[in-house]
């Protein structure tokens, strides 16, 4: 049964779905935010008018439902439904071939380790691409178990994968709160402005050194837009797929950062050199030549072991703060 809209405030339509307004302005009836009814509003629009426009009041309401459906069905249809990533293994810078084939499922944190130059963000960007044999590693990418549909792979609405990059820059001239809810409309989510709010909110327990709504989203230091992008992401990204590259030389809560992400019912893989967010995952890949060379599953013992990484790291974060504040470092028993 459709859905219907006739009784409901214009100004309630106009907060949770900001998208009808597009269809009365295309109209050329523009919709004002009032305490009025949508069907006492489409009543009460002038008669001339519309005959101009060739339409009557009636249909005025029926083609406004017909578009509200319709926009709901592109809401739904652009969620993809990913429950497992294969990398079908290639070959390293050696020419020696990968591990065969290694499969994560939704829900799950991977993290990948090697030094540097060893590949870590070509394994990412091979991911990204869903590679079909066709990048220098000549991996291949499976979801759900079948080769994706090529239409997937070149499609801004199918963006199966989020990735958070190290640098974030940003040029446009917005308040962090207008930019974030132009972000909420052009997902159109339900109830936007509510939902940039919390966003923001969630953002400023990840940043050390807080924000407001007002501040220009050109201000922010690297790791306040950092935390936006990774708030943004978690609420707003409907890619099933996060992929992260060296989150902890972001100065923010990066526990707190993964938690929210993976929250979300996504396959997170992530580039680090962290013990404790390395940890945190189940699975390890570890690159070397340019090649995935082990998995490791993170033992009981690691996990154990997080614990005390844990109170090492309160400890350093604490001394670490006497440094900013520029007092110096006492001892700590
Ligand atoms: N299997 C491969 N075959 C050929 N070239 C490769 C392969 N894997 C990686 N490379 C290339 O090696 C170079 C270094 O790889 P990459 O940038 O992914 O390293 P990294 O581990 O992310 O390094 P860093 O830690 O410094 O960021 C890149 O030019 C990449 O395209």
């Amino acid at each position: 049964m459709m859905k219907s809209y006739k009784d409901m405030f214009i100004q309630e339509i106009i907060t949770t779905y900001p998208y009808a307004k597009d269809f009365f302005n295309t109209m050329g009836i523009p919709l004002k935010s009032s305490q009025e009814t949508l069907m006492g509003y489409i009543n009460n629009l002038d008669a001339i008018e519309l005959e101009h426009l060739g339409i009557e009041h009636k249909e005025v309401y029926e083609q406004f439902e017909v578009f509200m459906q319709h926009m709901e069905e592109i809401k739904k249809g652009i969620r993809l439904n990913v429950e497992s990533i294969t990398i079908l293994g290639g070959y390293n810078k050696l020419g020696e071939k990968e591990k065969s084939a290694i499969t994560m499922h939704k829900g799950e944190i991977i993290c990948i380790v090697g030094p540097t130059g060893a590949g870590k963000s070509r394994l990412l960007a091979d991911i990204e691409w869903m590679a079909q044999k066709d990048t220098p590693t000549h991996r291949q990418i499976l979801i759900n178990g079948q080769v994706p549909p090529k239409e997937w792979r070149f499609s801004l609405e199918h963006k199966l994968v989020a990735q958070l990059s190290q640098n974030m820059n940003f040029v446009m001239d917005l308040s962090v709160y207008e930019f974030i809810q132009l972000h909420a409309e052009s997902r159109m989510v339900d109830h936007p402005s509510q939902k940039a709010l919390e966003i923001i909110e969630q953002a400023n327990l990840l940043a050390g050194e807080k924000f407001d709504l007002e501040t220009p989203i050109t201000a922010l230091s690297g790791g306040q837009s950092r935390a936006l992008m990774i708030s943004d992401t978690a609420f707003l990204s409907i890619s099933p797929i996060v992929l992260i590259d060296e989150i902890e030389n972001a100065g923010i809560d990066r526990k707190k950062a993964l938690e929210l992400l993976v929250k979300k019912d996504k396959i997170v893989l992530m580039v680090t050199h962290d013990p404790i967010l390395a940890l945190m995952g189940e699975k390890r890949l570890v690159i070397k030549n340019g090649g995935i060379y082990k998995t490791l599953t993170t033992t009981k013992q690691e996990k154990d072991n997080l614990k005390n990484l844990e109170e090492m790291d309160q400890i350093l974060f604490r001394y670490r703060e006497q440094l900013r504040k520029g007092e110096t470092i006492d001892w700590l028993h």
